[in-house]
């Protein structure tokens, strides 16, 4: 082919890099001819480009669309209510509603249902002890609401993410420091957290009563950043501040977190948002004084020796580290704030762990505070448990796990919390296969309605909505070797226990699966046995000094929470605190 310019035409690759050298070795580049080249080139490219990105979205719409197909047949093998149009059950359901509408679907269709919350959402919900247990042992990924929560409020969190890939590691060692070296040391609440703890009694007493609630809060929020920061927290002036925006933050953290897209353009928005960044330099602040205070406390402790410390906290280079059982505290404490505050998440590990175990705890003190001061007759016999026991000591606090009706009280407490009544999960990749043959598809979100699981006749008897500590104890005969398995409830055990007659064993809940308050399986909390222990020993040393009881003149909220097998709130009373001595 003879160009226009004399020469050849630019070689048949079309490919710019041999035009170039084509023109360059010919010497001749005629301008309309470079011109046409390039625009046939970068017709050509857009082309590529075209049909590449056809293909690619053709072939992600076919595997979306083969998903779709899977959800829809796979579901159709699970039993639920029928869908009232193509939308699915979602304009049924609203919050309180959902608990409700998923207990009457369960006692008609059994004990895997399924509700379509539009025509691509399928929630399936499983209310068998034993395929919860299988499911949350299978599923590890969480969905992703609760992990936007907490990042829009804490920026990033290697603990609270959807995901478990990016959640294993830190679980994994803050558990180990958790239930390790924290449980082991001498006291499980730091000694001062205790007497701040009493000290606000002590006021609130003077002042007459208080709500229920807010005291919780206080006590929660007070062992968790002793326990955290160390005492240095306690003496922080900043603590009120603290307290008062972790709670403002609570109130709205999921609202912002549930927009599909972050709804920038919102004043609100903003407003949470600087609430966030306050609380960050807040948190900043104590870990610095946190901090500063360890390495003080090293260098005066006139105890101290050489060794090397442990934990790899952060020490004033060649430090003399301490010892005793203080120091030991004092470890621990570092070595959990170290493992909080992890170099890629500055903040956000502290901040969610502070939210979470603040929220929850303060919740599980609550309703033992209220179900406590509403039946003064199990108050008064944890009250003689702990007089008996009082030379079983843990460092200079009360050895709670010599005391089973004080540690049944607690988990029956947990039991019928209402703070938590939905555990979620997904599998976004992968069909999941229960033993039982059931099949739940991918992409689905798994439901566990835990409140109707704790309050199941068939896993926890007929008395399932009433507190009843017993139901977490067996007995022991004083002349029998063996641990009659009868619990104590079936027999009339409270009066085999006020005749002394034989005493308890406590029956641990761990291998109970319909035992829920903290989840289960790969996701389950990695705070329980701190939070059972440490709200244990706080109500040994309370109920050793005070009892709990209604403000006079305020009605008695009834004892039967159980209204079609769902916890009603229980409201929180005012209580006064009366001290035993007087
Ligand atoms: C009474 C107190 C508490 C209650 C009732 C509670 C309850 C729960 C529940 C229900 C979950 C979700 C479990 C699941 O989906 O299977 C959870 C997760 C978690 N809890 Fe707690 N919790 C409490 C205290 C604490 C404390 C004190 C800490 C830490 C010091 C803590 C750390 C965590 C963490 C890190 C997770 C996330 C686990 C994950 O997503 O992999 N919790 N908790």
């Amino acid at each position: 082919m003879v160009s226009s310019c004399g020469g050849e035409s630019p070689a048949p690759t079309n490919s710019f890099l041999s035009f170039l050298s084509h023109s360059w070795q010919s010497g001749t580049c005629d301008s309309d001819e470079a011109s046409r080249f390039l625009r046939n080139y970068a017709a050509w490219e857009l082309n590529a480009f075209l049909w590449i990105s056809l293909i690619g979205i053709t072939s992600l719409l076919t595997q979306k669309l083969f998903k779709l197909f899977n959800l829809w047949i796979q579901a159709r093998r699970i039993p639920g209510l029928p869908c009232p149009s193509f939308y699915g059950h979602s304009s049924l359901i609203s919050r309180e509603s959902l608990t409700d509408l998923l207990s009457d679907s369960h006692r008609r269709y059994g004990s895997v249902v399924k509700l379509w919350l539009g025509p691509t959402q399928l929630l399936v919900s499983i209310k068998d002890p034993k395929l919860i247990k299988e499911m949350l042992m299978k599923a590890k990924d969480k969905l992703p609401l609760t992990g936007k929560a907490f990042q829009l409020a804490f920026g990033q969190s290697s603990l609270f993410a959807s995901s478990f890939d990016k959640v294993q590691k830190r679980r994994d060692s803050l558990t180990n420091e958790l239930n390790g070296r924290l449980l082991e040391r001498a006291n499980v609440m730091p000694t001062k957290a205790m007497d701040c703890i009493m000290e606000k009694v002590q006021q609130i007493m003077r002042k007459g009563s208080v709500d229920c609630k807010m005291v919780s809060q206080h006590m929660a929020f007070t062992m968790l950043g002793a326990t955290l920061f160390g005492d240095a927290f306690l003496d922080w002036s900043k603590a009120a501040l603290y307290e008062e925006l972790l709670m403002l933050i609570a109130k709205d953290a999921f609202f912002w977190a549930s927009y599909n897209v972050t709804p920038f353009w919102k004043q609100g928005f903003w407003r949470y948002q600087h609430l966030c960044t306050r609380l960050k330099s807040l948190t900043q602040d104590i870990v610095q004084q946190c901090r500063k205070n360890y390495k003080i406390f090293c260098c005066m402790n006139p105890s101290s020796n050489n060794q090397t410390v442990e934990s790899g906290m952060e020490t004033t280079s060649g430090a003399p580290s301490c010892s005793g059982n203080v120091v030991q505290d004092n470890l621990s404490m570092q070595g959990l704030n170290n493992h909080l505050h992890a170099r890629e998440e500055p903040c956000g590990n502290i901040m969610g762990v502070m939210f979470h175990g603040c929220l929850t705890t303060a919740g599980l003190i609550n309703n033992m505070l209220a179900r406590l001061a509403t039946h003064p007759e199990i108050q008064d016999k944890i009250h003689s448990e702990i007089m008996s026991k009082k030379g079983s000591v843990k460092g200079d606090q009360h050895n709670v796990d010599t005391m089973p009706l004080l540690l049944a009280t607690v988990y029956e407490s947990a039991r019928l919390l209402q703070a938590a009544p939905l555990l979620q999960r997904c599998s976004p990749e992968h069909d999941l296969r229960l033993l039982s043959g059931v099949i739940i598809p991918a992409g689905t979100v798994l439901v566990v309605p835990v409140q109707l699981v704790q309050m199941d006749d068939s896993s926890w008897g007929t008395d399932a909505g009433e507190f009843n500590p017993y139901r977490f104890l067996s007995k022991t005969g004083k002349n029998s070797d063996s641990v009659q398995k009868s619990t104590l409830f079936e027999e009339g055990a409270e009066e085999l226990l006020d005749h002394g007659r034989c005493s308890f064993v406590f029956n641990h809940p761990d291998n109970n699966a319909a035992f829920l308050p903290f989840g289960s399986g790969t996701r389950a909390c990695i705070g329980q046995k701190f939070a059972i222990q440490a709200v244990a020993t706080l109500f040994a040393s309370l109920l050793e000094q005070y009892e709990v009881k209604l403000l006079p003149g305020l009605e008695t909220p009834s004892t039967t929470m159980k209204n079609s097998s769902v916890i009603k709130k229980f409201p929180s009373p005012e209580i006064v605190f009366v001290g035993r001595n007087t």
